[in-house]
């Protein structure tokens, strides 16, 4: 524990231009000489199920892998407490679609505090590792599997990485200053013990290389604004042009002629803090992780392989797009992860807000063709922080969020600081509600293309199959869609199309199963699963009968891809409808 304190320190300190590659180096490079030891089966299924019988071995060895966990799941129907309740009270058309994020922070870590927000709808708890200790982090992680396990929720774990960028030293008391028009200050590198005045500190070394005499320096955004008047040496002598508040860990960017002088790209996405909390992360069973300031496909790339070949198991790699550089390489950060979160708050400190809007339309508009799950973050209900209503704003950006068929939102400082967090996660449940009721009234999902993204024949029936089963569960007023999945790609590509009726997802695999927690419209159920598909069918049907959740005449679409284990037998893609009698 004193070395990761020792290194979390250093990193809120300042940023050496080398020091943290090296560090990022020393971590990777010790997976990286054991590859070729670790032959990961589903690392092999995505490369090789362009292959046939190879993928169906490789599936094979896998599923073998995942059955061992399940073995007492024998007419067992794993349906999360909070989904079964929904369901008694109101129905399949009743279920709600667009999944909720929120931010554990001090308002909201003791144990009653979590289950609160669990039977509020919380699907998925964020840790963001920028803030507090990992045994803070831990203990919080621990609550909620205890919840699940002991009371019956499926919430999923998202840690949410610190990564690095150009902000002001945090040196402690007074909390701001506030800079007057046309006063002058100096930037700079140099450390010092408390506050000095007129001084801004800096904690990355080569802040002011490339700046220019003339140009401006923005705190958080808008805050204050500076112009650059003269360089001393590494330092800065500026000039506040807007007067502002200056925040400790204000971010800073740079600008020239009204457009913005990236200097994102010089610094690491992972550092050596966000590996520790990876592994960390990884070590207490997290099932998302979602990297701050991605820039390109390659830092998604090589945390998804650091992942297969150290831990062999599947953890979702979501990648923040909060950088101008991300915006810019988008369509391969997208394909390259598991999800994309769009992080409003910084992003909108690094392009005009004005753009938000449009950015946000156009990247949920191209997940949803790549079929990657997007969660929309930041501000949603912003004010709730303080207040306990939203004002009207607010509530017209999270229907907005809904209207583009986002598959989650999330809540930050209003679960995580404010004391309305529950109220807040109210809020986007019924905002969300009443938004697909609308869009189902108005047959919106009737107008959404898909682009085609399966590359082999089989994934590209699954594709057509899904595509489908979503019209003909419309058309037909169906009642549910049932797929059989072992991991989750069947259920993503119905949900893509934003079908009306809800989606369970029966999965063997508790990863697949919590994963699926983040996608639109489907509610993944823990179960057996067996190469006998009519016996799995027959078998699920009647656990929910008993369970009073489904009635006779009730009428459900199924569709399922289980591979099965022996090569002998053939891959099982149907689609099929059933009455229940
Ligand atoms: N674990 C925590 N401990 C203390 N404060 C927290 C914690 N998590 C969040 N907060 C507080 O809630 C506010 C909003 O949280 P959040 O983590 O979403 O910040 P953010 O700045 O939007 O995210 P990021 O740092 O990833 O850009 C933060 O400013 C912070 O004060
Ligand atoms: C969520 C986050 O990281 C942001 O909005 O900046
Ligand atoms: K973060
Ligand atoms: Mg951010």
């Amino acid at each position: 524990m004193a070395v990761m304190g020792d290194l979390a320190l250093k990193f809120s300190g300042m940023i050496k231009k080398d020091g943290a590659f090296d560090l990022k180096k020393g971590v990777f490079g010790l997976p990286i000489s054991s590859h070729g030891v670790f032959f990961n089966a589903r690392k092999f299924r995505s490369v090789e199920s362009r292959i046939g019988v190879q993928a169906v071995m490789q599936v094979g060895v896998e599923s073998a892998e995942v059955s061992k966990g399940c073995e007492n799941l024998e007419g067992f129907l794993g349906l999360d407490v909070v989904s079964e309740g929904e369901l008694r009270e109101k129905g399949f058309l009743g279920l709600r679609k667009t999944k909720l994020v929120c931010t554990i922070g001090p308002a909201c870590c003791s144990l009653d505090d979590l289950e609160r927000l669990a039977m509020g709808g919380m699907n998925v708890a964020r840790l963001n590792m920028c803030h507090n200790t990992r045994d803070w982090h831990k203990d919080v992680i621990r609550k909620i599997k205890k919840l699940n396990e002991e009371k019956g929720y499926c919430v999923s774990l998202m840690i949410d990485t610190e990564g690095c960028q150009i902000q002001v030293v945090d040196h402690g008391a007074p909390s701001s200053v506030k800079a007057e028009e046309g006063s002058i200050w100096f930037f700079t590198t140099e450390t010092f013990a408390g506050s000095r005045p007129f001084t801004v500190q800096s904690n990355y070394e080569g802040f002011s290389e490339g700046i220019n005499v003339g140009d401006e320096i923005v705190f958080d955004g808008g805050m204050a604004t500076f112009k650059v008047e003269e360089k001393v040496g590494n330092d800065l002598r500026c000039r506040c042009t807007d007067p502002g508040l200056l925040l400790p860990r204000a971010k800073l960017t740079f600008w020239r002629d009204g457009k913005l002088v990236d200097k994102n790209y010089e610094l690491p996405t992972l550092t050596a803090k966000d590996w520790l909390d990876i592994d960390f992360g990884i070590s207490e069973g997290v099932d998302f992780i979602a990297v701050s300031f991605v820039n390109d496909a390659d830092a998604v790339t090589d945390l998804k392989k650091f992942i297969s070949i150290k831990y062999s198991k599947s953890i979702k790699v979501l990648a923040k797009i909060e950088s101008l550089e991300s915006l810019n390489n988008l369509e391969e950060i997208i394909e390259a992860s598991d999800g994309i979160m769009i992080a409003r708050g910084d992003l909108g400190v690094e392009i005009p807000l004005e753009q938000i809007p449009t950015v946000q339309e156009k990247i949920t508009y191209l997940c949803r063709q790549l079929n990657k799950p997007v969660v929309v973050a930041s501000q949603l209900l912003e004010s709730m922080v303080e207040f306990p209503t939203p004002t009207r704003a607010e509530v017209a950006d999270v229907s907005e969020a809904v209207r583009q068929y986002a598959d989650a939102l999330m809540l930050s400082g209003e679960s995580a600081i404010g004391p309305y967090g529950q109220k807040a996660l109210s809020v986007l449940r019924m905002t969300s509600s009443r938004m697909e009721l609308w869009s189902r009234e108005e047959k919106r999902q009737n107008a959404l293309l898909q682009r085609n993204v399966g590359a082999s024949l089989t994934d590209q029936i699954a594709e057509h199959i899904c595509n489908c089963a979503a019209g003909m569960a419309n058309n037909l007023a169906l009642d549910a869609i049932f797929v059989y999945t072992r991991h989750g790609q069947m259920a993503s590509l119905i949900s893509r199309n934003r079908p009306n009726p809800p989606i369970f997802a029966f999965t063997n695999d508790s990863s697949t199963r919590m994963a699926l927690n983040l996608q639109w419209g489907v509610t993944p159920l823990l179960c057996d699963l067996s190469d006998d598909m009519e016996a799995n069918i027959s078998k699920s049907i009647d656990l929910i009968k008993t369970k009073g959740l489904i009635k006779k005449g009730d009428t459900v679409l199924i569709v399922s891809d289980i591979v099965p284990s022996s090569t002998t037998q053939t891959v099982f893609q149907s689609i099929q409808i059933k009455t229940v009698v």
